[in-house]
């Protein structure tokens, strides 16, 4: 099963494009997936995506066919990811949050506040008996550190991973919405109803320096809250998806951003927007999705940096490079077990790990520009995209500490969806002991896996060996350089040594020298 989507996208072009070569493009629609682009040499290369929007294509429609089907995967525990990719000035944040996250016309939204009005949305209108908490958080990686933009004094968190979170971002500030019926009940605004008086209070006196404006429930706040101190973490409740996207608009505020030839407000980060949405009813259900705004890939003659930017490009470029690496790591990977991925290669890698080859339903958006003094940057997006097409994975629903959920007889299996209604259907018709064998039979073909598995925990160990087996050849690097230059160092000496020691014999042999010696 093929786990990544890719979609290509063309934004207008700019007015600078435009005045160098007035309204020609090097892109020619073909249908809905394909096109052709010319490259620099005029040569024509025909692409196929999941689905191309072209510079007319409207936000919303980017949002229902890009981020609606992951958002109500989230909802029911489907991990999602959702990544723009491409050359600086390409249109990546323009996509992910529209021409300005809180004050833009309907229709240009992007795909941010869509995403979060879609959660809360979908969360309001469901089930009575469906208890859902969303968290929210907002890092970016700036420089190869993870900063939290809901809290900048905490600049460098540390990347985790654990078999109940997966990848997670230890530490970090979360914005929390719990509702027992799902259903926000006061409007922000200030005023304050008991027992949100109560609650505020108590929260304020528990952590201070933090905003309080909604809970539902006295019961719900103080847990969190209890919890979140115990766990020494920073939590700021929300009521809607109105209160989200002023907290998500501050933490933009807090992001990195500088000026170059190509963009005026260029990122100089990675910015990731984790989501996750936890559900308890019969059995407790967890989806997480992560949108991620990359930086662009930058050349340095064109973007005109120089100084502290053409060092936050050097970075940016390596960690793109770092990701493309993972990339086709990954494409080998799915036929060569135990392949190594070099997700510890940076930061982004490895806060990505669950995107690319984990459980999760991902769409990768190759922002493109359309002009074709641009091409050979859109060229080498879209080969990317094009690369990360043949990724395979399995995304699987995460159901959490619930007996029933498991398969009879077996530890709990991650499966495909439709592997489930196949088994479903066998149940109905075969034995039991028939269905199981079926399901052995799934796992050995691999059409899904048990995580708890010795094969499983064999790939994690050999993950952690050769990620020590890389570091440790990188210091035998370090140290045979260094043992070579001690070599040339004592190979000099001996030199000065040995000429020392001629210049000694020559001076004693000298018949004035030898005079002036014997008279002393
Ligand atoms: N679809 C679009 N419609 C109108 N304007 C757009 C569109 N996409 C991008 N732009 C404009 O193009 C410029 C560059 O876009 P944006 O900042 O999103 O690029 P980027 O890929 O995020 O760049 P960087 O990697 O440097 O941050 C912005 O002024 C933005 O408003």
């Amino acid at each position: 099963m093929r786990n990544i989507r890719v979609c290509a996208l063309f934004r207008p072009l700019n007015e600078k494009e435009k005045s160098d070569h007035g309204d020609s493009v090097c892109i020619t629609g073909v249908d809905s997936e394909s096109f052709i682009i010319k490259d620099e040499k005029q040569e024509e290369i025909e692409f196929c995506f999941d689905r191309v929007f072209h510079q007319r294509s409207k936000q919303d429609d980017i949002y229902e066919f890009v981020a609606l089907p992951i958002v109500r995967g989230v909802v029911n525990g489907v991990n999602g990811a959702i990544i723009t990719y491409g050359q600086t000035g390409a249109g990546k944040t323009y996509t992910m949050e529209g021409p300005n996250l809180l004050d833009c016309e309907e229709k240009e939204k992007g795909l941010l506040p869509r995403v979060v009005d879609g959660i809360f949305d979908i969360v309001k209108r469901s089930d009575d008996m469906a208890k859902y908490i969303i968290k929210l958080s907002m890092v970016e990686i700036y420089m190869e550190r993870v900063r939290d933009l809901f809290d900048l004094s905490k600049d460098h968190l540390q990347i985790k991973e654990s078999r109940e979170q997966g990848i997670f971002v230890s530490g970090v500030t979360e914005c929390l919405s719990a509702s027992a019926d799902g259903e926000p009940k006061r409007e922000a605004g200030g005023i304050c109803l008991w027992p949100e008086i109560g609650i505020s209070i108590l929260a304020a006196i528990f952590v201070p320096g933090i905003t309080i404006s909604y809970a539902p429930t006295l019961d719900d706040t103080l847990f969190s809250i209890w919890n979140a101190r115990i766990a020494g973490k920073s939590l700021i409740p929300v009521s809607d998806s109105a209160q989200a996207l002023h907290c998500l608009s501050s933490g933009i505020a807090n992001r990195a951003v500088g000026h170059t030839q190509m963009n005026m407000a260029s990122s100089r980060s990675h910015c990731v927007y984790i989501f996750s949405i936890q559900q308890e009813m019969k059995e407790k259900r967890s989806g997480k999705l992560i949108l991620v705004d990359l930086a662009g890939s930058e050349k340095a003659d064109k973007t005109g940096a120089v100084g502290r930017v053409l060092e936050e490009a050097k970075t940016i470029n390596k960690s793109l490079s770092a990701l493309g690496n993972v990339i086709n790591a990954l494409t080998c990977a799915s036929t060569i077990r135990g392949n190594h991925i070099p997700y510890r290669d940076s930061k982004l890698t490895r806060i990505l790990q669950d995107a690319l080859g984990g459980d999760t339903h991902t769409t990768l958006l190759c922002c493109c520009s359309p002009s074709p003094s641009n091409a050979s940057e859109t060229l080498s997006t879209l080969r990317f995209g094009s690369r990360a097409r043949h990724v395979k994975a399995s995304a699987l629903e995460n159901f959490k500490g619930n007996e029933d959920t498991k398969s009879p007889g077996s530890v709990a299996l991650i499966k495909d969806e439709s592997c489930e209604r196949i088994l479903e259907k066998m149940r109905q018709r075969m034995k039991i002991e028939d269905v199981q064998l079926l399901e052995q039979l799934f796992i050995l073909e691999g059409i899904f896996f048990n995580p708890n598995s010795i094969e499983e925990s064999k790939a994690a160990y050999e993950d952690a060996v050769s990620s020590t087996i890389s570091s440790l050849q990188e210091a035998v690097k370090v140290l045979t350089i260094k043992v070579e230059e001690l070599k040339n160092d004592k190979e000099a000496l001996a030199k000065e040594n040995k000429a020392l020691k001629n210049q000694i014999i020559a001076a004693q042999s000298s018949p004035f020298l030898s005079r002036i010696c014997r008279w002393k």
